[in-house]
């Protein structure tokens, strides 16, 4: 089997919020006739500039085309000698590989006949729990709104929640005081997500204000790359620590440095599946926890978080991949499904990811590129399409 073509479609996918997230879907053609799905997911995060599609497939192009799609090490080893790792959270080169390789993986499951996680070493799992982003409050009117959100997805069986947090701290209080005065322990807060606004002192002393109310753990407690800060923060609290892994650099730094108990592990911003479980094979030499992050993919996307997250020993907590449920649309005839709060790993008996594009909804999605609209920095920080300042 050679590769013998490659498309790429820019996708404009509102949010229920009507923040709009643009993705990318992969196809991979074979002579063979086989086609390979995947997707460089959620380009409309900062930095604020924009690639341009046409040359990106030209490139890809290059260094795909005639290749085997088997020889997935040697093609991310090239994928990374085009698209470098930065030392940073939202590196564009690095959904670029992830929408590749996530692609070789669907192809060269189809050929065998197999799923993704067949093909990836088998399920430990068949379904993953996650939970339900409820995002950053930045004035105190937001609390009621986001409370309506908990009890709208508690009816629906999402019953644990993560908490963006940091830039209200008296809304984020009074946020986490209504939680438990409504629900009590029908919900669970599974962390509070400082996204890096803080560093770890101050992050410190908000986690010691908000510890009156329950929650599990705490994710990016520092600044990004601060492995020191990041270990004194946890030297410092009972909760457990979670950073997403960005870079194989940037995760030696934080074994080295003991900075975290879990490492958050996403395909897209690691570079693929192929890059994710090398970083989960690192943490489970470290003796530290994984769990699945997520960017807010499509059902593509989500579905390779699935089948990976199926094959992981120490995917010991839960995880974040709700994209399908955040969006007003998807992509393909039959989305990934979620069950009482848990993400159903496609089944066994369908080869590859387990998706299938849908051509209506993708043309009824369809944009010509990468470029931004008008978009603040706040709106891009908060994946928010509220102006108020
Ligand atoms: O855990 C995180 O951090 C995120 O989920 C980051 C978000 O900004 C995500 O990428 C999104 O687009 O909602
Ligand atoms: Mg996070
Ligand atoms: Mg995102």
């Amino acid at each position: 089997m050679k590769i013998s073509d490659l498309r790429l479609t820019v996708i404009a996918m509102p949010r229920n919020t009507g923040f709009v997230c643009k993705h990318v879907i992969v196809e991979i053609d074979a002579d063979n006739g086989l086609t390979g799905i995947g997707e460089m997911s959620d380009f409309s995060h900062l930095p604020h500039y924009s690639l341009d599609i046409q040359d990106m497939a030209v490139v890809l192009k290059s260094i795909l085309l005639g290749q085997s799609p088997f020889d997935i090490s040697l093609l991310n080893k090239e994928l990374l000698s085009n698209f470098p790792e930065t030392m940073f959270y939202y590196e564009k080169g690095n959904f670029i590989r992830n929408g590749i390789d996530a692609a070789l993986h669907d192809l060269c499951a189809k050929s065998l006949g197999i799923s993704v996680a067949e093909f990836i070493g088998g399920r430990i799992k068949e379904k993953i729990k996650v939970c339900y982003p409820i995002f950053r409050h930045r004035f105190m009117e937001e609390v009621e709104e986001n409370l309506a959100i908990v009890r709208e997805r508690l009816s629906k069986g999402f019953d644990t929640f993560r908490l963006y947090v940091g830039k209200n701290l008296d809304a984020d209080e009074a946020f986490l005081a209504g939680v438990k005065q409504e629900f009590g322990s029908k919900v669970t807060i599974k962390s509070l997500d400082f996204s890096h606004l803080l560093d770890w002192k101050s992050a410190l002393k908000a986690t010691k204000r908000l510890s009156q109310y329950d929650f599990q753990m705490v994710e990016s407690p520092a600044v990004q790359n601060d492995f020191e800060g990041l270990h004194h923060y946890r030297m410092n609290t009972e909760y457990p620590v979670s950073e997403h892994v960005w870079s194989f650099r940037q995760q030696s730094e934080m074994i080295k440095h003991d900075s975290v108990d879990i490492f958050n592990i996403s395909p897209i911003f690691i570079g693929g599946i192929t890059a994710a479980r090398k970083a989960a094979a690192a943490a489970e030499v470290a003796g530290k926890s994984c769990l699945i992050g997520t960017t807010q993919e499509l059902s593509v996307g989500t579905a390779a978080m699935a089948h990976l997250g199926s094959s992981l020993v120490n995917l010991n907590y839960t995880s974040d991949p709700t994209g399908p449920e955040l969006y007003i649309g998807d992509i393909v005839k039959s989305p990934v499904q979620y069950e009482k709060g848990y993400l159903l790993v496609p089944g066994r008996d369908l080869p590859g990811l387990g998706m299938e594009l849908d051509w209506d909804q993708i043309n009824k999605y369809r944009v010509d590129d990468l470029s931004w609209g008008n978009v603040s920095v706040h709106q891009l920080q908060d994946r928010t399409s509220q102006t108020k300042k």
